[in-house]
């Protein structure tokens, strides 16, 4: 049997009861490591789940699925993701593979981030395409994520964004060798997230465009959602640079039009009570 095991949000006793049994009665216990992160590392995941535990990278996830799956149809494996196995990444492809390979799976559910951002008062049937903000290089500034806010926004919606995790190898000369060594990953920050939701408003401004996102759109910026240090600030997007958060994970959202009780809710977290001054798009229902 392979099993797909969520892990929740925060650490490691955010695994379900279900969860902690099907991972004590495996034989082989994968860490999915590369879509997101806990508080804690792998050797906290140890201790408290009582079993060593394989990182498994995307290349091993993506190319060496046949290895992950081995003796899965008549012993126990498990294949462990931080959040919930089909929040944001999905894992249908191992899935597809294991049904093809005739191994049987079952997935254990847990809190997702997608579910979790409820937390700071809007109602999730109010968000619309969720989008995943890349960090930008020197040569690489896509800008399609700005279109799917704006297209959200246009549609009274709210949009979450994740923020990019970057995992890279650590020189051509290890890779060379067949050695992965990586660097620590880079985790975008709702600072990065939203100066680069800056730097499109303007430059669209240049080219004669009136965005319907500015400075001054309601936003909120969420950190270590699930942890005991978790943090939610609203505010406009230009407080959203420079507001501070903290150690990784943020995600950023930015609103759609809120009703009242949304707009009570994030004035909770608001890092400045007249940012909420001006804003007018409310919905009645
Ligand atoms: C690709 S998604 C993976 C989602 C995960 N499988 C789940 O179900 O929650 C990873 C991104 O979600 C966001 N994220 C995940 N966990 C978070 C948390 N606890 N607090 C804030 N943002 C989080 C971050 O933007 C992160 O880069």
């Amino acid at each position: 049997m392979l099993y797909l095991v969520g892990l929740g949000l925060g650490d490691a006793q955010d695994i379900t009861v279900k969860g902690l049994q099907a991972v004590r009665r495996c034989r082989r216990v994968y860490l999915e490591a590369y879509t997101s992160v806990l508080t804690v590392g792998k050797e906290a995941l140890e201790e408290f789940y009582g079993k060593e535990l394989i990182l498994a990278d995307r290349e091993m996830v993506e190319q060496e699925a046949d290895s992950l799956l081995k003796e899965a149809d008549v012993c126990d494996v498990a294949f462990l993701v931080v959040g919930d196995p089909f929040g944001a990444t999905t894992h249908s492809d191992l899935v597809l593979r294991a049904v093809k390979l005739g191994i049987p799976y079952k997935v254990i559910h847990n809190a997702s981030i997608m579910n979790a951002v409820g937390c700071c008062g809007l109602q999730l049937y109010n968000f619309g395409e969720t989008v995943s903000i890349v960090f930008w290089t020197d040569t690489w500034k896509p800008e399609s994520f700005f279109d799917k806010i704006e297209k959200n926004r246009q549609n009274g919606m709210h949009t979450l964004c994740l923020l990019d995790i970057k995992v890279k190898e650590q020189s051509l000369e290890n890779l060379m060798k067949g050695r992965k060594i990586y660097e620590p990953p880079r985790y975008m920050s709702v600072n990065q997230a939203a100066e680069q939701l800056l730097a499109i408003i303007q430059k669209r401004r240049l080219q004669g465009e009136k965005p319907e996102i500015t400075e001054n759109t309601i936003c909120v910026g969420l950190a270590r959602v699930g942890a005991l240090d978790e943090k939610i600030a609203s505010g406009t997007l230009q407080q959203m640079s420079t507001v501070e958060l903290g150690a990784p994970l943020h995600s950023l959202i930015v609103t759609g039009t809120m009703h009242p009780l949304e707009l009570e809710m994030l004035k909770l977290f608001s890092v400045d009570s007249s940012s909420f001054e001006n804003n007018a798009c409310q919905r009645t229902t």
